[in-house]
């Protein structure tokens, strides 16, 4: 026997050991329930064992994925759980566990008394294949394991790490609760795997004083974070909350599309104040005398009295609908004062208290303001200029119920909800991942669920769209300052292999000229490819590709601009090529399309970018978009386009200026306008393409009512 096979039978026999040991502890944990003397003890018992036996892992699961070795002479396994022999004592500790921390931190440079780490591959709980790595003979952690890992095929689930975190990542896993972490990098470095073991890490580091349903992590699209979704489930952490930005407010529909400049306007933190003196303004005056009917008589309540209540009322610290509550009792208890009868007159209270302090819904003041230029202007409170009001209006729905909401009033109606209602659930750990992108007012919504502490994510270079940034005190402004904010970068980037970074790199300067290029830990299978066709081929030439790259087994992303949405979709039909669609929140088919931005935070074993500079015209930050783009991938990156591949000149699309409403223009010509244009769709074109129709021209319309419109090219 080699050496190595001994090696490998001895890690065996150990191996096989803890896993009898676990079978043991499993088995026991089993028939525990059955020894409780009554039926409530059972009852708990069986809730503790089917912790304690998650808290095991998988039956088959490896029982570690590592041991170190000490100078000292020691050694210890490290793996996902926690196995102890039948005399408590430990044969292989959790990787959360601070005995574990040498296997993560040891670093050629800095080996904290660590001689030796030893990796293991495994299928199930047999090991195939052992790494060691003496701190002392190499200069620096290249690590087999870890680029075998990288290496590995994806699918629409991201995976754990903690097999293979790298010393610099687990240094920002385990660091202390009570800040305010930025943990920033360029793609791939790691960011949100590493924010999402840092929940595992203070879940079980603090698992005194919170538990998974004290810990939100916030994504920025529904596809991103059931992409991370599995996560912690893996780590063993059942129960955190995930949700993505759009879904931390009230549950309505949604879906209106609006200007940008609107959008930015909506977005922007004194929208907050111009909300609560929305609010404020619904409160009433009392008559100068209120005259009651109670129990058939009337009885009169001088408004000196009433304003009185309702003043002290107004100064109480309580959200909305608290103070009306105790306008209630305050005018309930002058009806009593006047007729000596307690409780006397409940209806006559109940309709004076809604006549003066009216009971509010997010969504009904929401809609009630958006659709008065006069409460706009009244509740602008010289903070918002004319042209802003004008911008902010709109006719709503003839119906609330039928109202639909756009992505910039969903934090709206969850600042209403907190001013209404209230401080809602707030998190002891609060996880935002791609941080750079929103705005102040999503932000806010961020902030008021979070205790003080948090892990916030994201990278400059990629932050585009309406709140694109260029510092993190940007972001820090609108997040609790209860605890001290640090801001700590990760440098390499583990996704995108040698070739895609090196066609990604160029537009760094011109997209984000303060931030460093991450240092890329591999090679990729190909260069990257170039296809450049005339127009006419885009789309099939896109499909064509992604359709070889499928059929070797990839998982493939095809980023594609608005534009080129439908000719694309088209081709992928034409050709029978399945497909899923990230704007359906669904990821997972051979063949994913998807949208630059939804592109974000987001990986494939190949991907192919779809005419480059129409990404680029897409945003005020068009080059950072195309950058997201071109390193999305974990292995092959073509890049199908009409011109330049990398169009460092390319222009990006403009900012669109406010516009000052035409004043020549009523409502009423708007109104006739529209009348006409439906006439002529209506005899047109059949019903089912009205959308399409209505849709198109949309996208034919400038966003800043200025530059024309270019024709569709198809
Ligand atoms: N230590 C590691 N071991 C194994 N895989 C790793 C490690 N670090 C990062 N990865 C892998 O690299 C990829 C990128 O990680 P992640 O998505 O967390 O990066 P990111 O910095 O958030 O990227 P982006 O900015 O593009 O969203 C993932 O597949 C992740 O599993």
């Amino acid at each position: 026997m080699t050496s190595r096979a001994a090696d490998i039978a001895a890690e065996q026999a150990y191996f096989d050991t803890a896993a009898a040991h676990r079978d043991r502890r499993r088995d026991h944990l089993r028939q525990l329930p059955s020894a409780a003397a009554h039926s409530g003890a059972a009852a708990h018992l069986r809730r503790y064992a089917e912790d304690a036996q998650r808290a095991l892992g998988a039956a088959d699961e490896a029982v570690a994925f590592g041991r170190v070795d000490a100078e000292a002479g020691d050694s210890l396994y490290v793996g996902r759980h926690l196995i102890r022999d039948a005399e408590g004592e430990v044969l292989v500790v959790n990787w959360h566990a601070p005995a574990a921390a040498g296997w993560f931190a040891a670093t050629p440079e800095n080996p904290a008394g660590v001689r030796r780490k030893r990796a293991f591959t495994c299928t199930g709980n047999t090991i195939e294949e052992l790494t060691d790595t003496i701190l002392a003979e190499i200069a620096e952690a290249v690590d087999a394991r870890l680029l075998a890992e990288l290496a590995r095929g994806r699918t629409g689930s991201m995976r754990d790490i903690v097999a293979t975190i790298q010393a610099a990542q687990f240094a920002l896993v385990r660091a202390p609760r009570d800040q305010v972490l930025v943990i920033e990098g360029g793609p791939g470095t790691g960011k949100s795997a590493v924010a999402l073991h840092r929940v595992s890490w203070l879940l079980f580091n603090h698992r005194e004083e919170m538990s998974a349903a004290d810990v939100l992590v916030v994504g920025p699209h529904p596809t991103f974070v059931r992409y991370i979704g599995q996560v912690l489930p893996a780590l063993g952490d059942d129960g955190v909350e995930l949700r993505d930005v759009g879904r931390l407010g009230p549950d309505v529909p949604r879906g209106r599309t609006e200007p940008d400049g609107v959008a930015r306007i909506k977005g922007e933190a004194r929208m907050a104040g111009l909300l609560a003196r929305a609010l404020d303004a619904r409160v009433g005056v009392p008559d100068p005398a209120e005259r009651l009917l109670v129990g058939g008589r009337f009885v009169t309540l001088p408004g000196a009295q009433v304003a009185e209540a309702l003043a002290a009322v107004r100064a109480a610290a309580l959200p909305y609908a608290g103070r009306r509550r105790l306008l209630r009792d305050r005018l309930a208890a002058l009806v009593t004062a006047r007729t000596g009868v307690a409780g006397a007159g409940a209806d006559a209270v109940g309709n004076l208290t809604e006549r003066l302090w009216p009971q509010q819904t997010p969504t009904g003041l929401l809609r009630g303001l958006l659709g008065s230029t006069a409460r706009l202007r009244a509740a602008a409170g010289g903070e918002f200029t004319a042209a802003e009001v004008a911008a902010l209006h709109r006719r709503g729905a003839d119906r609330l119920s039928r109202e639909t909401w756009s992505a910039a009033d969903l934090p709206l109606l969850d600042e209403l909800a907190h001013l209404i209602d209230g401080p809602g659930r707030r998190y002891a750990h609060v996880v935002v991942d791609e941080a750079q992108d929103l705005s102040p007012m999503q932000l806010r919504a961020v902030a008021r669920r979070s205790e003080g502490s948090l892990t916030v994510v994201g990278d400059l270079a990629q932050s585009t769209g309406s709140w694109a940034r260029d510092s993190w005190d940007e972001v820090l402004a609108h997040l609790p300052t209860v605890h001290p904010a640090t801001v700590t970068a990760l440098r390499y980037g583990y996704r995108v292999p040698r070739q895609a970074y090196a066609t990604a790199a160029p537009l760094l300067p011109v997209a984000a000229p303060g931030v460093a290029p991450v240092e890329v830990v591999r090679d990729g299978p190909a260069e990257t490819g170039v296809h450049r066709v005339g127009l006419a081929e885009l789309a099939g030439r896109a499909v064509a590709v992604a359709r070889e790259h499928a059929e070797a087994g990839r998982f493939v992303g095809v980023v594609c601009p608005p534009r080129q949405r439908r000719p694309v979709e088209a081709a992928l039909a034409a050709n029978g090529v399945a497909w899923s669609s990230a704007d359906r929140g669904e990821l997972g088919g051979a063949v994913n399309l998807i949208s630059p931005q939804e592109a974000k935070g987001l990986e494939f074993d190949a991907v192919v970018v779809v005419e480059p500079v129409e990404i680029v015209a897409s945003d005020e930050r068009g080059h950072r978009l195309l950058y997201v783009a071109l390193t999305r991938t974990t292995g092959h990156l073509d890049i199908v386009c009409t011109g330049d591949p990398v169009p460092l000149d390319a222009p990006v699309r403009p900012r669109p200026p406010l516009v000052e409403p035409d004043v020549a223009f009523t409502r009423r010509e708007a109104h006739r306008l529209a009348e006409h244009l439906a006439g002529q769709l209506r005899g047109a074109a059949p019903p089912a393409f009205w959308a399409d129709v209505l849709a198109e021209i949309r996208e034919l319309l400038p966003a800043d009512g200025v530059s024309s419109g270019r024709p569709a090219d198809d």
